[in-house]
């Protein structure tokens, strides 16, 4: 069975096509070069706010059954930016990790990476990592975290992927 991977834009005016999405393509893009396995792409573009992205993240946890998400955008400290509270709705365990490596890499490009609340968590048997809604934070906060990511998945009994050598070595323990 396919691997599934939600890919979510929240962005105000993305969703109201007052620009276009870069961010989320650049996840498609970004996964397609790292995954070798079989994988399918959900892929939705929201609004902000604590109730659209509450409502998107159950809908792809809980009825598409989706083994990770990536989340792009609304981690800052303006008023709108609202996933994070919407994450500590869905999660049902916080991976701290996910957030610190990420801002410290983050940090080594821009001074502004401590300004993103992004983080990642498990609900259910899905996988939930936010990168800050920048298309220039994609490859950087992907390349760091996602060595761990094929192994998090084997844990929570998600789908098992693979990945391209040269690109993303992910690291298994050996039991
Ligand atoms: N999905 C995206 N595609 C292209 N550029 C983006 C995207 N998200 C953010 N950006 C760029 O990064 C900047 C800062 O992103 P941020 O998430 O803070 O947007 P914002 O100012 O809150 O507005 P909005 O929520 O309407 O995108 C934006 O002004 C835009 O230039
Ligand atoms: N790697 C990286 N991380 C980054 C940035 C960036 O340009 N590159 N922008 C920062 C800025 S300016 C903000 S406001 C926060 C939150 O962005 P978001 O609200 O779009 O998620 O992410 C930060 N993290």
């Amino acid at each position: 069975m396919t691997v599934k991977i939600g890919i979510v834009t929240i962005s105000d005016r993305a969703s109201r096509g007052e620009y276009e999405d870069k961010s989320g393509p650049a996840i498609e893009d970004w996964l397609n070069e790292a995954i070798s396995s079989d994988w399918t792409p959900e892929k939705r573009v929201i609004e902000d706010g604590i109730a659209s992205v509450e409502a998107c993240l159950k809908d792809l946890c809980d009825n598409v059954q989706v083994d990770l998400v990536l989340t792009t955008g609304g981690t800052g400290p303006s008023p709108r930016d609202l996933t994070p509270e919407a994450m500590a709705l869905v999660m049902e365990k916080e991976l701290l990790g996910f957030g610190e490596l990420m801002r410290k890499v983050s940090l080594e490009q821009v001074p502004t990476a401590i300004l993103s609340r992004q983080t990642a968590g498990i609900r259910g048997k899905t996988l939930i990592i936010n990168v800050p809604g920048k298309p220039a934070a994609i490859d950087v906060c992907l390349s760091a975290v996602f060595p761990a990511v094929p192994y998090c998945l084997d844990l929570i009994g998600a789908g098992r992927i693979e990945t391209e050598k040269g690109k993303i070595d992910s690291f298994r323990p050996k039991k």
